[in-house]
């Protein structure tokens, strides 16, 4: 890597071009902080979807193997960004073309830095993280965690990419898996809400469009209250709700359908489904470690 570590600087390889990967490239070349040209993608496969990313953000598509193996073996930083599932093979491949001072950074749920390292042979620099796809519009948040093997300017340069594209959390890495839990999935649990939101809106008898403009708004709303007032939500929800009055009847009625209980109990499981995960791809690399 260059020592002059600037992010516009710096080639970006994301390896696996899905929704994720597309939420922070589209992040970083919004942002301004990274020269399309200085990112390439490459898939497994989809050429299509590379064509596709490289004309709605000016990225570089790897189509021809030649291409692609140049752009694993020239980037400052690889993006692994494949499913759990394709992670163990995909991470195999890149062993006989990494150099040792190549950045790796993955976002894939459950897959260790220990098991990056049984893949790789090698003690590479790894960062693991837990991003979100709000990184798509810059309010991104991610957990990151190191190996002992990056160093001080990579340390800086992963943060710069996931500043660039909302906020981070530097973490121990068995508290990654929390992370997953509580941001990695957690713009699933809120759209699920709104979902509901929108729905009662609907039955109620507004339009779905007033009822998904209020809900939205009343989403970002609470989220920013919490973060500019510095108030503990339950403070918060405490100004809202007016003894017997509307709110509490509503939460009293969550209350009993279990709502803090459902959520605790499924942040628990999404963390636990996380590690459920990292096991599986563990249990590959071992299996199809070559006997000595
Ligand atoms: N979608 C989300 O909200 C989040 C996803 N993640 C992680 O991001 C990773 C990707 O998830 P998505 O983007 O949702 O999946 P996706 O299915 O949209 O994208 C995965 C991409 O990887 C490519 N791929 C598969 N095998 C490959 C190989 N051997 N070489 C090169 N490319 C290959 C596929 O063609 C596909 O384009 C997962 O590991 C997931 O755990 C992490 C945080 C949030
Ligand atoms: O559902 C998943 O497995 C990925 C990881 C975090 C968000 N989506």
């Amino acid at each position: 890597m260059t020592d002059n570590n600037k992010l516009s600087q710096v080639s970006i390889t994301f390896f696996g071009a899905g929704s994720m990967a597309e939420a922070i490239l589209r992040g970083l070349v919004e942002v301004k902080l990274t020269e399309p040209s200085k990112i390439t993608v490459v898939n497994r496969q989809n050429a299509e979807r590379l064509r596709g990313l490289s004309e709605a953000y000016g990225v570089v598509p790897a189509i021809e193997d030649n291409q692609k193996l140049d752009a694993l073996k020239n980037a400052d930083v690889i993006l692994l960004g494949m499913k759990p599932k394709d992670a163990a093979s995909a991470i195999a491949s890149l062993r006989p073309l990494l150099r040792p001072e190549q950045l790796i950074i993955s976002v894939i749920a459950g897959l260790s830095i220990a098991t990056m390292h049984q893949l790789l042979d090698r003690p590479q620099p790894v960062v693991r993280t837990m991003p979100n796809t709000s990184s798509t519009i810059g309010l991104g948040a991610t957990g990151i965690s190191f190996s002992e093997t990056v160093s001080e300017t990579q340390r800086a340069l992963s943060l710069a990419i996931f500043d660039a594209v909302g906020m981070s959390v530097v973490v121990d890495e068995p508290l990654i898996e929390a992370v997953n839990g509580v941001s990695g999935s957690g713009p699933a649990y809120i759209y699920f809400m709104m979902e509901a939101m929108i729905d009662a809106g609907v039955q109620l008898g507004l339009s779905r469009e007033a009822a998904t403009a209020l809900t939205a708004q009343t989403v970002r709303g609470a989220g920013e209250m919490v973060k500019l007032t510095g108030e503990d939500p339950s403070e918060l929800r405490r100004k809202v709700t007016s003894p017997n009055g509307t709110t509490f009847a509503a939460l009293e009625l969550m209350r009993q359908f279990g709502f803090q209980e459902g959520m605790n109990k499924a942040i628990l499981r999404c963390a636990e489904r996380a590690r459920e995960m990292g096991e599986a791809i563990r249990a590959e690399a071992s299996a199809s470690e070559p006997r000595q």
